[in-house]
């Protein structure tokens, strides 16, 4: 088996660890290099006692050009805003890049302005990025030498609509996602929302129609709609939804239930079968008849568990979808795209099941 040098930027964050201890698995992978400004000189396994005899790795401060010598394919888990000039670095270096941040997911640089309030320095590299969530963009990820790999709501939200959209089942501006997050969603710096007497026994909404993964998931929903689905049937293709996320306690996961209005009456079974349809062949999307998705029962794994709902006396249509954000809403899914962009099956590293309880 060939195996290939990965490096790690910003892998004392809660995803980089996660990459860490799925690339530390992989057959193929041979793990070089884990930068951290706030860690550097400092063993992983002594910032996550649970890599100790795993990973072997000390944290650098690496600028990304050396970085980037150092391997590859490179990993970069850094905060949003702080990717950009990294990712060009890795680039110009002629290296697979898989940038874990929001920064090169939206094709429209005025759109990133607006949600990130910071104007892009490398809009001309956002072309050449590929939207990395495979059961969408599989074979442009298979070419793409620069994946920008999704957020984690909006991952599960466009997995559980985009077979509605695509076949242009429901009625575009009447979407409602309402998604419940675990409180490592927001990373690993401390701030006052997510201490623990915070958060612990709390439920609350936050960012009520203002949430930077609305022009994502339009995006990604209005792709499907333009090359599938309603402008088909001669309406625009521009889908506009309506998103409130919530902040639960719980350290890992993502619960989103997604309401629209149905075009005429359908029928449950016909569309589960249409959802079957849609996901043959898709190893990381289980849809679910009898249970219902439970963060749960997806944690530490790769998989979005998914069911659809109808409910006929109020003409909607409800799905509800459950990821784990850090896996398949993070580092899982971006190591399911370094298996596409290699040629590697694209399940490996990726099959062991979730944990339980
Ligand atoms: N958490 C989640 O569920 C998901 C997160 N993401 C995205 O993945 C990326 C990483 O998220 P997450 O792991 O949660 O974040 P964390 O806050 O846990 O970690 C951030 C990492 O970036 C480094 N870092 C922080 N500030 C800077 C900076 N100014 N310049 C360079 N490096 C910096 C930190 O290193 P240091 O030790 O030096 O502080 C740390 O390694 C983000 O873009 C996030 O939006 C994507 C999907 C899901
Ligand atoms: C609970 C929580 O705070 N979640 C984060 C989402 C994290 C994420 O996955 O977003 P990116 O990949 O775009 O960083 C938030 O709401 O901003």
């Amino acid at each position: 088996m060939t195996s290939v040098r990965v490096a790690v930027a910003g892998g004392s964050g809660y995803t980089g660890a996660e990459l860490l201890r799925l690339l530390s698995q992989h057959p193929n992978v041979q793990l070089t290099a884990v930068t951290s400004e706030k860690s550097a000189g400092t063993p992983v396994s002594a910032v996550y006692p649970h890599l100790q005899g795993i990973v072997s790795l000390t944290f650098e401060a690496l600028a990304p050009e050396a970085l980037a010598e150092r391997a590859d394919v490179l990993f970069l888990a850094l905060p949003h805003t702080k990717s950009m000039g990294p990712v060009a670095s890795c680039m110009k270096a002629g290296k697979r890049v898989i940038d874990l941040s929001a920064d090169f997911r939206i094709k429209d640089p005025r759109t990133y302005e607006t949600w990130y309030q910071t104007a892009h320095a490398c809009p001309d590299l956002i072309g050449n990025a590929v939207y990395g969530l495979p059961e969408l963009h599989r074979s442009a990820i298979a070419q793409a030498r620069l994946v920008a790999s999704p957020g984690c709501y909006p991952t599960a939200a466009i997995l559980q609509l985009a077979p509605l959209i695509a076949h242009g089942l429901i009625v575009p501006d009447t979407i409602v996602i309402d998604a419940k997050s675990g409180v490592s969603g927001a990373g690993r710096s401390p701030a006052l929302p997510y201490h623990f007497p915070e958060a612990h026994e709390s439920l609350e909404p936050y960012k009520i129609g203002q949430h930077r993964h609305i022009p994502e998931i339009e995006q990604e929903l209005s792709g499907l709609a333009g090359t599938r689905g309603q402008a088909a049937t001669g309406e625009t293709a521009g889908v506009t939804i309506a998103f409130t996320p919530h902040l639960v306690p719980m350290n890992r996961g993502i619960l989103s239930t997604a309401y629209a209005r149905m075009k005429g009456k359908l029928d449950v079974v016909e569309l589960r079968a249409l959802y079957r349809d849609f996901y043959k062949g898709e190893r990381f999307v289980r849809l679910l008849e009898g249970a219902m998705p439970n963060p749960r029962h997806v944690r530490g794994a790769n998989y979005c568990d998914l069911a659809v709902h109808t409910d006929t006396r109020a003409g909607w249509v409800v799905t509800v979808s459950a990821i784990d954000n850090l896996i398949k809403g993070a580092a899982g899914q971006a190591i399911q795209a370094m298996n596409l962009m290699l040629g590697y099956p694209e399940e490996t590293g990726l099959v062991a099941p979730g944990i339980y309880p």
